[in-house]
């Protein structure tokens, strides 16, 4: 099954909590939220204390992608705040299985997250431990960049590794570039351009057909 995750990167920060209430009524499957501190990303958004503020405003899933250097401080912090799923980024720390480790012993999902750059080779040693694989399919920092297409080779090398695992695709996804990820055999899908400048429920329907 095909599921939509709004980021609410492109939402309007002014009023989130009734953003995050109109992609839930719109039918979103998880809420996206991309944490950056400035220094792994070049680019600051929220932490805990604004996931928190937003917690009651929907039961969806909590998709929390940690854009951050050296992830392992800041995991209790985050499912204090109400994450359901950690991602962390392979190339943001030292002791990836490690981490790995700490988010589930949190109670929470794992999963991790790959630049385009990064080889898949990167989960060799961890993907029977994880939830979900993150193919980022723009480098990652901001929201409304294109699609790199190099990503569609990254989605078949990863259902070889594990044909079993959640798939997400985070960057550039519209209703244009989402059929072939799904062909090459993704089913979660980040979408935050898309998604927030139109009607929302359309452009998640767009997205789901
Ligand atoms: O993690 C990121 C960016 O680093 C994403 O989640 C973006 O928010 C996706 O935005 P669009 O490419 O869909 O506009
Ligand atoms: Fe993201």
């Amino acid at each position: 099954m095909i599921k939509v995750a709004p980021s609410i990167l492109s939402a309007d920060f002014s009023k989130l909590g009734e953003e995050v209430a109109a992609i839930t009524k719109a039918g979103a499957d998880m809420v996206h939220i991309d944490v950056m501190d400035g220094i792994f990303v070049p680019n600051i958004t929220f932490g805990p204390a604004v996931i928190k503020s937003i917690r009651d405003k929907t039961d969806l899933c909590f998709d929390v992608h940690l854009m951050i250097d050296s992830p392992e401080r800041y995991i209790q912090n985050f499912v204090d705040a109400g994450a359901d799923l950690i991602t962390v980024h392979a190339e943001a720390t030292t002791h990836l299985h490690r981490t790995i480790q700490a988010i589930k012993a949190a109670g929470v999902k794992a999963a991790v997250s790959l630049n385009p750059a990064t080889p898949v080779e990167a989960l060799k040693y961890v993907i029977d431990e994880l939830d979900m694989v993150l193919l980022m399919s723009v480098n990652p920092g901001f929201g409304g960049q294109k699609f790199i297409p190099s990503t569609l080779k990254k989605i078949r090398e990863v259902k070889e590794l594990r044909s079993d695992i959640d798939i997400q695709i985070d960057g550039g996804i519209t209703h244009e570039t989402i059929g072939e990820c799904i062909e090459a055999g993704a089913n979660i899908f980040v979408a935050g351009s898309y998604v927030f400048s139109g009607d929302y429920e359309e452009r998640i329907k767009n997205l789901k057909k």
